[in-house]
């Protein structure tokens, strides 16, 4: 683990939303994820909502052939998707919670409420090839049925982090991040690979990405949002310099 430079994975669902709003061809997710490929993304992450808000099926395919780093594939657990990710085999797949009313992913995936099919649902997942991640919350019965299902990964949810360090209850924040911390090192500690990411921004990154467990970020919204002021490219290098100053 040590040495290890901490990953950056730049998800690009928004730029899809954007193009969505006019119903357009543009802007386009991949121009975009090239984009952060020669800013130095080490992966590009889609989120393939079973409602189609912003990627689409055509994006995935149009990523798959035309990146030149890991696609990270993120999607609820259902049959439909299953069919998509055995015919594209990306990268990695994280498995996310979805209910079709909400504005983003609220919570983590109730991985031991639902170990069973779980277990069977990431089985053909592993065997084409694919580095299966859970989206969850720092609980150790979700860290420890990750471990139990053979995920190779966890993603611990860091929104609910962001969102007190946007409201300035620094105080909760502070204790939701030894929780994320103590779950980074009871995920490592169990052989998962530890990832993190929802709602990071230059502001709160800097401790999520101190976290030595933690291999890889995965960040959106945030940098979409900065590129319109700073182009893509600049957003990533920044982003990209204050994990590397948080990391020693
Ligand atoms: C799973 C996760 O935290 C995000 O990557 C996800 O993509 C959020 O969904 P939206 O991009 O639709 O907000
Ligand atoms: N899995 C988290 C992710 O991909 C990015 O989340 P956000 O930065 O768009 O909130």
């Amino acid at each position: 683990m040590a040495g290890e430079r901490l990953r950056l994975g730049v998800n690009i669902d928004h730029v899809a939303t954007v193009r969505n709003a006019r119903g357009s061809a543009w802007p386009d997710p991949l121009r975009a994820a090239l984009l952060a490929e020669a800013a130095g993304a080490d992966g590009i992450t889609a989120h393939l909502r079973e409602d189609r808000r912003h990627i689409r099926d055509s994006d995935m395919d149009a990523l798959m052939a035309g990146i030149g780093i890991p696609l990270n594939f993120e999607c609820a657990a259902t049959d439909e998707m299953k069919a998509i990710i055995l015919r594209l085999k990306p990268h990695a797949v994280c498995l996310v919670p979805e209910r079709r009313e909400e504005r983003t992913t609220e919570g983590g995936l109730d991985v031991a409420g639902d170990e069973a099919r779980l277990r069977d649902y990431i089985t053909p997942l592993r065997e084409a090839g694919c580095r299966v991640s859970m989206f969850i919350g720092h609980a150790p019965r979700q860290i420890e049925a990750s471990a139990r299902i053979g995920a190779a990964v966890v993603e611990l949810h860091t929104g609910h982090y962001s969102d007190l360090h946007a409201e300035g209850r620094l105080a909760e924040a502070d204790a939701e991040l030894a929780a994320l911390r103590e779950g980074a090192r009871l995920a490592a500690s169990l052989g998962l690979e530890v990832h993190a990411g929802h709602g990071l921004t230059y502001d709160n990154v800097a401790p999520v990405a101190a976290i030595p467990e933690v291999r890889e970020l995965n960040i959106g919204h945030f940098l979409i949002g900065e590129a319109i002021y700073l182009g893509l490219g600049p957003a990533i290098e920044e982003m990209r310099r204050r994990m590397d100053e948080a990391r020693g």
